[in-house]
């Protein structure tokens, strides 16, 4: 895919158009649109391949792909006056936006895929999940880390759901921190700490060979400290809560 449009060019916008550009070999245009501006012209300034449109119908025409990028809210605003011409492929990033919605919004027969990159696209770093399998789609998101097409919308929400789960995750690290900090620890070590335990847990996860469960008994000793943590403070109460706040997103999400 030579030619990329992205509509919204705010946080995950600027991660995709880094993602596909550094260190390219600038055979790739990018075509932003003009909201945004101060984010829209740094970008084309560091990437020769970007550039900053008029407006948005001047990046659905000069795209073969066109990623909608916008706040859920916003939608109707940047895309309802559109024409999208049925050879485009439009990737709808938009969090708890369905295809049906985009499709009513921009009244075109074009074919639309969900997708939920995440920031680590920003280092081709990310798995994509996507639906419908799309080639062009599935190979630009296996350039930035790869894809995951999943078989129904159904499906892809159940993995929307869990991305919501990462602020939560560096909240727990802060909590840590700030528990050892309320021990006397200087917070700079305590945080430096946290962090250094956990980019190590982190880097064990690339080891496919293991399970989950599997790395987590691989890290305790029975009777030990952490078998002693998890099975205090993660028990059957917090792990059903945990499934609860889940089971609420999805509903939410579907
Ligand atoms: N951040 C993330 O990690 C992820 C975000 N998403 C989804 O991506 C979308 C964007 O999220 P995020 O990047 O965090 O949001 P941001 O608020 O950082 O970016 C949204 C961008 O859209 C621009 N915008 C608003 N209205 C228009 C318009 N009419 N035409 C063109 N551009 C417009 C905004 O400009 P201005 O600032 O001037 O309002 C802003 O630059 C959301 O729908 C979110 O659900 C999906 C996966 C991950």
């Amino acid at each position: 895919m030579q030619r990329i449009g992205i509509i919204g060019v705010g946080e995950i916008g600027r991660a995709i158009v880094a993602g596909l550009c550094e260190g390219d070999d600038q055979s790739t245009e990018v075509f932003l649109s003009p909201r945004g501006a101060r984010i829209a012209s740094e970008l084309s300034e560091r990437y020769e391949g970007v550039q900053v449109c008029a407006d948005n119908q001047e990046v659905v025409d000069r795209s073969e792909l066109v990623i909608i990028a916008v706040r859920r809210q916003d939608r109707h605003d940047a895309l309802a006056s559109l024409r999208v011409d049925d050879d485009k492929i439009v990737v709808n990033v938009m969090a708890g936006v369905g295809n049906d919605d985009l499709r009513q919004t921009l009244a075109t027969d074009a074919p639309l895929v969900r997708a939920i990159p995440l920031p680590a696209v920003r280092e081709r770093r990310s798995v994509t999940v996507v639906y419908p399998s799309q080639p062009a789609v599935n190979s630009l998101f296996e350039h930035l880390g790869g894809v995951l097409p999943v078989a129904d919308e159904a499906a892809f929400n159940v993995f929307s759901a869990l991305t919501g789960t990462l602020t939560a995750h560096y909240w727990y690290l802060a909590t840590l921190t700030s528990w050892a900090a309320g021990q006397g620890i200087a917070f700079q070590d305590a945080d430096r700490y946290v962090r250094s335990l956990f980019q190590g847990l982190g880097r064990s996860l690339n080891d496919e060979t293991r399970s989950l469960r599997q790395l987590a008994a691989d890290h305790e000793t029975p009777n030990g400290s952490n078998e002693r943590i998890r099975t205090t403070w993660f028990d059957q109460a917090n792990s059903e809560a945990l499934q609860k706040a889940l089971d609420d997103l999805l509903a939410d999400l579907q």
